[in-house]
């Protein structure tokens, strides 16, 4: 690089000036795909060096990574154009993008639409999208492909016929019938191409309750148990998997998705967002999870990282406002957006990941001969919401090796990992934040050396401490030794009286810890601060023989 001005830096894929123009106002001049993948802890006083240092590190976050086989993941997405932007062509291109997946298009229809409906459809000859298909398929790697309007049965037919002579690794199918608007976008002829032709060649297929019930002629679905039940028979259509996509159920708070592999179901709740910014989210969802597939995701972590993304998404954009119909667009680029916002840390941070917040132990491992990742995995897989590393006899080298694989495995369940103590790992790894105690590395200290993004959490065993706390600058406390533990040495007991005292004057959210378990959590939960958003627990899932269950059985209490 010669100069500042003229850092012109690779990037495998342009999308476009905006991550840009987040860093160029630190210079005042005109950058252009910032590369920068070590690790800057901050010494410099400048605080303008300061903030480009920060947003430039979440960039390298951003970039598309090449997966084991040195290639771009790549989805091919073969739909329809949306004209306002939120869903088809122009949400799968968004998904990829914010998921860092190269995404190519294969264009079956132009819309012109809006958030009022869908006011024209322009149907793309099947001699076209066979040429569109050909020239992408022949050429480029494409690992999954991901189908949405599929407007004719002739389109249906050359995709077929496309894909079995350019196999690829995966085929997501998101069967669009009508648009959220409930415009018609694909007649009955299409399903009969469905039918015979496309769902036995598919990976996954995703019809909402609608869909489901147009796939299997019209029964209705009204419950989680008819999901189940359309789950199982659209299985026997010829996909290896389905996600029938509870979204629209009536008389109920979560979002509930029933998916099946041909041997179990899995129920995915999440809460229902309550935002009218929900066009596109059957196209994003579908989009994700070929993103996923493309990394190199199993199919349930694909489906489940993919669930997330749109929950938070929509929670993000709830109140966007675009356009004067009753559906309107959502945001993808949530990170994009927390580097616009650097100095609100609160938009970064969800108070709600507190909600069961596991705290790892090296003896407990030890003791039941498992390495730290394969007890944050079952942790996050049973509903932990948030993870600490606490190895406290690790070598450095081993813990820092450690925290990257528990970081990528949390990043996949979206569930942030903080390190305990650590600092140096922490901004090593470019773990999601730190927790210290009261002998620790101070919270100030910390926020100045992590930057505004981090999390950072402190114990506090008085309402000094967490006023303290709250001044330096950190993001929740822990508070305790709620119970007596075993786990950490001298600690001394607050009682469920002491955590009262500290939620009431704390301004920052707080996590209980010391002692809990299956039999108190619920004791802990019900105190009544609405500022106490959770428990931590270490032996209650780490010193136990199997974590996943005692993490699903603790996460159906205090949820
Ligand atoms: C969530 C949470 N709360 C409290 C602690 C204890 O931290 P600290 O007082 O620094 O003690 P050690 O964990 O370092 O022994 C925690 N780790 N997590
Ligand atoms: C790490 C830690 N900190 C505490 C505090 O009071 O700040 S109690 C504790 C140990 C919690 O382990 P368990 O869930 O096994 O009791
Ligand atoms: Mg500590």
């Amino acid at each position: 690089m010669a100069s500042t001005e003229s850092l012109l830096l690779c990037c495998p894929f342009d999308y476009g000036g905006a991550r840009v123009s987040q860093v160029a106002p630190c210079f005042g001049r005109s950058l252009r795909f910032p590369i920068w993948n070590s690790v800057h802890i901050n010494t410099d006083s400048n605080p303008k060096n300061y903030r480009l240092r920060v947003k430039v590190q979440m960039q390298s976050n951003m970039m598309m990574k090449p997966n084991s086989d040195n290639k771009i993941p790549h989805v091919l997405t073969v739909a329809g154009s949306d004209s306002g932007g939120g869903a088809g062509i122009q949400a799968d291109l968004k998904a990829c993008a914010a998921r860092r997946v190269y995404c190519s298009t294969v264009v079956t229809a132009v819309t012109a639409q809006n958030t009022v409906g869908v006011q024209g459809v322009n149907i793309v000859p099947e001699d076209f999208v066979a040429e569109q298909l050909q020239s992408v398929l022949s050429d480029m790697h494409v690992d999954v492909v991901k189908t949405g309007m599929l407007p004719s049965l002739n389109i249906v037919k050359v995709l077929c016929q496309n894909l079995r002579k350019f196999p690829v690794k995966a085929l997501v199918v998101d069967p669009v019938m009508k648009s959220t608007s409930g415009d018609v976008l694909a007649g009955p002829s299409v399903l009969t191409g469905f039918l015979e032709e496309l769902l036995p060649m598919t990976d996954i297929v995703t019809p909402n309750i609608k869909e489901a019930s147009v796939l299997l002629g019209g029964v209705p679905l009204k419950s989680v148990s008819d999901m189940r039940t359309a789950a199982k028979l659209i299985h026997d259509l010829g996909p290896r998997n389905v996600l029938v996509k509870g979204g629209d159920l009536p008389d109920s708070s979560d979002a509930i998705d029933v998916f099946f592999d041909g041997e179990e179901f899995y129920e995915l709740c999440s809460p229902r967002v309550n935002t009218r910014n929900t066009h596109g989210t059957g196209c994003t969802l579908a989009s994700c999870i070929s993103a996923e597939l493309a990394k190199g995701s199993s199919m349930l972590s694909a489906v489940k990282t993919a669930k997330h993304f749109i929950e938070v998404a929509l929670d993000y954009s709830r109140d966007m406002a675009m356009g004067n119909g009753a559906q309107g667009p959502f945001d993808h680029f949530l990170e994009l957006k927390n580097i616009n916002q650097s100095s609100s840390r609160q938009t970064r941070f969800n108070p709600n990941d507190l909600l069961l917040y596991a705290v790892t132990d090296s003896t407990m491992n030890r003791k039941w001969g498992r390495s730290i990742a394969e007890a944050v995995k079952a942790a996050v897989e049973g509903g932990a919401t948030i993870v600490q590393l606490r190895e406290k006899d690790a070598e450095t080298r081993d813990f820092l090796d450690a925290a990257k694989v528990c970081l990528e495995i949390c990043r996949s369940y979206g569930v942030p990992l903080l390190i305990n103590d650590r600092l140096d790992v922490a901004l090593a790894c470019d773990a999601d934040g730190v927790h210290v105690g009261q002998s620790d590395m101070p919270a100030r200290l910390a926020r100045t050396l992590l930057g505004p993004e981090k999390i950072i959490g402190v114990s506090c065993k008085t309402p000094e401490q967490a006023h303290q706390a709250w001044i330096d600058g950190a993001d929740y406390i822990g508070c305790g030794g709620v119970y007596p533990t075993n786990t950490k040495a001298n600690n001394r007991t607050i009682g469920l009286d002491g955590l009262k005292e500290v939620c009431q004057v704390s301004r920052l959210p707080v996590v209980a810890i010391g002692g809990i378990g299956l039999s108190n959590a619920r004791a802990v939960m019900e105190i009544g601060e609405p500022n106490l958003k959770g428990v931590a627990v270490v032996s209650t899932l780490f010193d136990r023989e199997c974590i996943l269950t005692e993490t699903r059985n603790l996460h159906a209490l205090v949820s």
